[in-house]
């Protein structure tokens, strides 16, 4: 059986490396930064990681546990990064791979290799990593490459960028860490998704004034519903087995009762349904916005030297404005001509089953998914398919076939999401798990 490269020892990377360790294929992983953990590695030297400082996951610990090392009891509902990175640090202790994780060492490129060189079935790829201490650049052939550096690293502004100038300093959510750089300043927060609420709230604590627009509403779930961390309720049985429609009624029922209604705190009625959106979920924002500490906003008009222009003519000067626009999906050692699956500039990917990319037999792309939950147990089922096809254990369907899902996964994904760069990577909690139980059944099949 062929070698296999890991890229990037993430919460996904080192989902994957447990699962090949203990199905016994050999593997080696590369990381740039000096530490695992990815995104959830505060002021990780790989220069990746979005966590600000006082970063809590949004999913419970038990939402985000793997399977194969539960996350300690004694860790609250909603574990902070640093007991997320500590988590993760005990789990590659737990399963002892950590040895096959080589540090500080950047991949530059995946190209495909001439047939034959991996002596497998296809050519394989050719994977250059740069040692960043030494500089050195060595070139290996793999059989089959998992993508796994994450899609929540490349910061994207505003497009088209808003007219006009702004003499004020501008940011992207990416690069923000503590609050204190807003002491006493007017702020202006974009965005109405996790990191512009968790922004908003965290900046009206120190600022002058805090100014959060959006150009739609979100149906905004708090943590807790009824004493019990809300996703609690959408993994529950009556989850499990009603169709969405009826999920999304019983959801809806329950915010309005616990919650009221969005306007009564001064936000916009989103005019969408409430799972068609990713969930924007902060308990905090509703308070802050009932202190009288943010001010909402509709979306920016034009930027006018000392302030902003909002869509509704009011202006308002502002010293900095924070864009919590969201993240490209970016492979830099991928070139775009050769692997047009996932080099769209709008975040569309074409995956089957949301990790097989069909044109390229033996590269598979790991945690390329936005789950109404948490990535990492979606992670860990990925890899034990991807094992499965690895090991042989498992087929795939002909490109034809896998094109065909694909098709008609981004067709589900038009029907019931609103138009936006960061919905092409939505998939449900339950139901892709349940895609990959029966992926795995009907691989093991075509064998
Ligand atoms: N505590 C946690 O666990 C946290 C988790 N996260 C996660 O990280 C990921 C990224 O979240 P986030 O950084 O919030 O990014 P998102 O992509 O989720 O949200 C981006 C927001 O910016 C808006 N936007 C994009 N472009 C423009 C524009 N040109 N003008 C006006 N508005 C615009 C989007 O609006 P539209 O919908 O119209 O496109 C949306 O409201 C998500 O998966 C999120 O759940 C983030 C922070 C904290």
């Amino acid at each position: 059986m062929d070698r296999v490269c890991v890229i990037g020892a993430g919460s996904s990377g080192i989902a994957a490396c447990q699962v090949l360790g203990a199905r016994g294929i050999e593997f080696d992983c590369y990381e740039t930064g000096s530490e695992i953990g990815g995104n959830w590695r505060y002021l990780n030297d790989n220069g990746m990681s979005s966590a600000y400082r006082s970063l809590h996951i949004n999913t419970s610990r038990q939402m985000m546990e793997f399977k194969s090392f539960p996350m300690p009891a004694h860790l609250p509902a909603y574990p902070s990064h640093f007991q997320i990175a500590e988590y993760f640090d005990d789990f590659v202790k737990h399963h002892g791979f950590g040895d096959r994780i080589r540090f500080r060492t950047e991949v530059t490129s995946v190209t495909v290799a001439s047939r034959g060189a991996s002596g497998g079935a296809s050519g394989g790829y050719s994977v250059t990593t740069r040692d960043r201490d030494t500089g050195e650049e060595v070139s290996r052939t793999y059989g089959s490459v998992i993508v796994a550096n994450g899609h929540h690293w490349s910061p994207r502004m505003p497009e088209p960028a808003f007219p006009g100038s702004f003499d004020g300093e501008e940011m992207h959510a990416h690069f923000y860490k503590r609050p204190e750089r807003f002491a006493d300043k007017k702020v202006l927060v974009l965005g109405i998704g996790n990191s512009a609420c968790d922004i908003a709230v965290e900046s009206s604590r120190v600022s002058a004034r805090t100014f959060l627009a959006m150009r739609r509403g979100a149906h905004i779930m708090p943590k807790y519903l009824f004493g019990m961390p809300t996703d609690h309720l959408t993994t529950s049985p009556l989850a499990r087995f009603a169709p969405a429609w009826l999920q999304a009624l019983s959801l809806r029922a329950m915010l309005r009762l616990a919650r009221g209604k969005l306007s009564d705190y001064g936000l916009p009625e989103p005019s969408h349904a409430i799972l068609a959106a990713h969930p924007t979920v902060s308990d905090d924002l509703l308070t802050r916005l009932g202190h009288g500490d943010i001010t909402v906003k509709p979306n920016i008009d034009r930027l006018d030297g000392s302030g902003v222009v909002f869509a509704d003519g009011s202006r308002e000067d502002v010293d900095v404005i924070v864009y919590c626009t969201g993240y490209k999906v970016d492979f830099p050692f991928l070139d775009a001509a050769s692997f047009p699956a996932v080099s769209s500039p709008d975040n569309e990917v074409s995956l089957y089953r949301r990790v097989v990319d069909p044109d390229h037999p033996g590269l598979y792309f790991l945690g390329l998914i936005q789950p109404l939950g948490a990535i990492m147990p979606l992670a860990e089922a990925q890899s034990e398919w991807i094992a499965d096809l690895v090991s042989g254990r498992a087929g795939l369907p002909s490109v034809p076939e896998m094109k065909a899902e694909i098709a008609a996964y981004r067709e589900s994904l038009r029907s019931r999401y609103v138009k936006s760069k960061r919905h092409t990577l939505e998939v449900d909690f339950l139901g892709y798990q349940r895609e990959l139980r029966e992926e795995r059944r009907a691989g093991a099949a075509r064998r």
